[in-house]
């Protein structure tokens, strides 16, 4: 794991090496994403199937094999555990408070001249919601794109997974099964992105594909975005940790190794003013490595990925942090209030020393698809918006366009758009 100073003589060289990775990798996979795309525009199921062979490892010998029973997501919510269920339920529930109180409204403003002006919000037919599935199964990422686009109203939801070996997870089906999913469909990585993009004999193309995944994943989103929506950029995990002397190295430690060990191309940096802090958790982190159930993967993301920053200041650490711009960001010092005025760019952002990032992956509400590699810059949350869209509602009265008319009608003449110019004029006494 990267240690380093702000003061070295080679710093600005370090760090933006240390920001370049994620383009570079994007760069990478785009040959191998674009062909795939390409197959699976041209040649459907055939193309998936053979891509399934090759990335999960089993043989896929009718269309039918790609769907999942929604009696066996039934069957997987009967089995559950009451603990297991009451999580379940705990996690939905508050998911779901959090996105209702994001659901925007449609209006309708009437003014004196008696035009009537405002906005109606529809959600999407159909999303397609991608759920990872190659190195783990998550069924709270199930809970975190459904959720939205039910409380949005979207009529059609299909889902897409990859499923290694033809092995599928049992929460994963209990969760479809909590959430009402019917249409589940047994591939991952580009070609799934391909499918909902474009359709196939199977699986439905959709107006909008949400949810995270590994890089091939969002390298695909990037790639048919415009053909079809999208949520954001959500690739490999990410976490960013301001802290000051005040907090507890052991906490840092295992909330770094957190993200670390979703992917060997998972981030997690630390920035602190504390050379002590630094070193101690740079020590821990090795700990606590070896102890991990996916250490392999983790050492992999912390070694080539992982990084210590001390600087000169707090001020200096918080402006680093803002051009890292990280998925998620945890602020750990005295007085972690205080920092949020100026923290500017993170996908989520965990104030003190009891909010560990993993308490927002499955239970706080907020959502936990979050862009990634910078682009929690200009992209927000995944949230209800998402799955929706607005429409402006224009209805003018003769009193209303008589006031405007003659106004709108000299825009229309000076751009030389006589029929526009017209078509208003028409109307005024
Ligand atoms: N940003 C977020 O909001 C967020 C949330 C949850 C998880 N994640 C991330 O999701 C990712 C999950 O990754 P995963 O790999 O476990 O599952 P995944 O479902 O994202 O990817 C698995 C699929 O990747 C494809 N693939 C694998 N190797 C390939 C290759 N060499 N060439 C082409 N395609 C290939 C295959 O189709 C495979 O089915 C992790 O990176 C994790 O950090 C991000
Ligand atoms: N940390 C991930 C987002 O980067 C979400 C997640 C799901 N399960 C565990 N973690
Ligand atoms: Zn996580």
């Amino acid at each position: 794991m990267l240690l380093f100073n702000t003061t070295d003589s080679d710093f600005k060289e370090k760090f933006s090496e240390l920001l370049g990775r994620g383009a570079m990798d994007i760069e990478q996979v785009s040959e191998i994403v674009k062909n795939i795309i390409k197959e699976i525009q041209s040649e459907g199921n055939e193309a998936l199937k053979r891509h399934i062979a090759k990335f999960d490892r089993w043989e896929v010998k009718e269309d039918s094999d790609l769907m999942v029973d929604p009696r066996d997501m039934k069957k997987a919510y009967d089995k559950l555990s009451s603990e297991l269920r009451d999580a379940l339920h705990l996690a939905y529930d508050r998911i779901r408070n959090y996105h209702e109180k994001q659901m925007p409204k449609s209006w309708i403003d009437f003014d004196k001249a008696g035009n009537t002006l405002g906005q109606k919000v529809t959600p999407v037919d159909r999303a397609g919601l991608y759920i990872p599935g190659g190195k783990a199964a998550y069924p709270s990422s199930l809970l975190m794109n459904a959720i939205p686009a039910i409380v949005a109203g979207v009529e059609e939801i299909i889902v897409t997974t990859p499923t290694p070996d033809n092995e599928i997870n049992e929460l994963l089906l209990a969760a479809a099964h909590l959430c009402g999913i019917t249409k589940m469909f047994k591939v991952g990585g580009a070609s799934a992105i391909a499918a909902m993009a474009y359709g196939t004999q199977t699986i439905p193309k959709v107006d909008v594909i949400t949810g995270p995944g590994n890089i091939f994943v969002a390298t695909a989103k990037k790639l048919v975005y415009g053909d079809v929506n999208i949520d954001m950029i959500a690739g490999p995990s990410e976490i960013g940790i301001l802290a000051d002397n005040t907090a507890i190295p052991e906490y840092l430690a295992i909330d770094l190794l957190s993200q670390a060990e979703h992917d060997e191309m998972a981030s997690s940096i630390l920035i602190t003013p504390s050379a002590e802090l630094a070193e101690s958790v740079r020590e821990l982190v090795y700990v606590e490595l070896a102890k991990l159930e996916r250490e392999m993967i983790a050492r992999k993301s912390i070694e080539e990925r992982g990084a210590i920053i001390v600087t000169e200041t707090m001020e200096e650490a918080v402006e680093l942090m803002n051009r890292i711009a990280p998925e998620h960001l945890e602020v750990v010092t005295a007085n972690p209030f205080d920092l949020l005025p100026h923290i500017k760019h993170a996908g989520a952002i965990f104030l003190g020393s009891f909010t560990p990032e993993p308490i927002g992956d499955y239970m706080a509400g907020p959502n936990h698809t979050l862009p990634t590699g910078g682009t929690a810059k200009f992209y927000s949350p995944l949230n209800v918006e998402n799955f929706l869209k607005k429409s402006s509602i224009i209805s003018m009265s003769e009193d209303g366009i008589n006031e405007i008319g003659e106004a709108c009608a000299l825009l229309a003449k000076t751009e030389g758009l006589t029929a526009h110019e017209k078509s208003v004029r028409i109307r005024l006494k």
